[in-house]
């Protein structure tokens, strides 16, 4: 589904990726982990181009990106979905126009815009959010919008930045359980870059560890399942307890 052949990045003369080949197969939730600086999102980014790779070449669902212009670029990844750390949205539109930005962007038929937006608010259950603008949303909720922007074109692909570094850990396991449904109802290929082991371990079935740009291993593990967590003030109070942070 995706593959990564002698992939070079370097910035400013400073190699960040050096030659890293990785496949990932189709159906895969692919997680990316590795030490700050390691170049974990570069290598994200070069599987959709948004950094051209200095040398190798990078190919989605048997197109090579790394051989399109530009024009043909921009309609291979109309499948191939993102979404960050900081969820991206436009802070003066609404949820609702947040999303149909990605379709009319791609040209989608003006007859379908609605239908599509709602279907894709309602996967992420937001649809009574639609009016709303960012700024009256919860972190949780806003990754859902952009998530649900992100599936707009029904990608085959959806490349996630830290897409729960912002997140507390309720919300964390709201929004896994959100991707793993994307994966297993949508059969849509997963990479996730994220710091936190919990968060690999929790969802993904292959993991590349990166260290100083190179692939130090690729392993398969068993996804152990998102955890439940709970959020109240008693539960957060009994967490304090067990860490022994609280005055004595
Ligand atoms: N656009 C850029 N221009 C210059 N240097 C860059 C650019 N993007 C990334 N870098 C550098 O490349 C290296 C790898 O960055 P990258 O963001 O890929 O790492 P990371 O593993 O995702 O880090 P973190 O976990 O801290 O986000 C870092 O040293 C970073 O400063």
């Amino acid at each position: 589904m995706i593959s990564l052949h002698n992939v070079s990045k370097s910035f400013t003369g400073v190699p960040v990726i050096q030659s890293i080949s990785l496949s990932i197969a189709r159906g895969d939730i692919h997680g990316i982990i590795g030490a700050s600086g390691s170049g974990k999102s570069t290598l994200l980014r070069l599987m959709n181009l948004l950094e051209t790779p200095d040398a190798g070449d990078v190919e989605v669902n048997g197109q090579k990106l790394t051989a399109l212009n530009t024009k043909q670029l921009r309609q291979a990844r109309k499948s191939i979905g993102m979404i960050f750390q900081h969820f991206n949205l436009v802070a003066n539109k609404t949820v609702y126009e947040n999303v149909v930005v990605a379709l009319e962007l791609a040209k989608y038929p003006k007859a379908e815009l609605r239908k599509r937006v709602m279907d894709c608010l309602q996967f992420v259950g937001l649809e009574s959010f639609q009016a709303k603008y960012p700024a009256q949303l919860s972190g949780g909720q806003k990754q859902r919008v952009a998530i649900a922007r992100a599936l707009a074109n029904h990608p085959h692909v959806l490349l996630c930045d830290e897409p729960t570094s912002s997140l507390d850990p309720h919300t964390t396991a709201e929004i896994l359980r959100v991707l793993a449904d994307i994966n297993q109802r949508l059969g849509v290929t997963i990479v996730l870059v994220s710091h936190e082991m919990d968060v690999i371990k929790s969802i993904c079935n292959r993991v590349t560890v990166l260290t100083d740009g190179t692939i130090h291993d690729t392993v398969a593990i068993t996804p152990r399942g998102i955890q439940e967590t709970v959020n109240t003030a008693v539960h957060l109070v009994e967490r304090l307890k067990e860490d022994g942070d609280r005055d004595a």
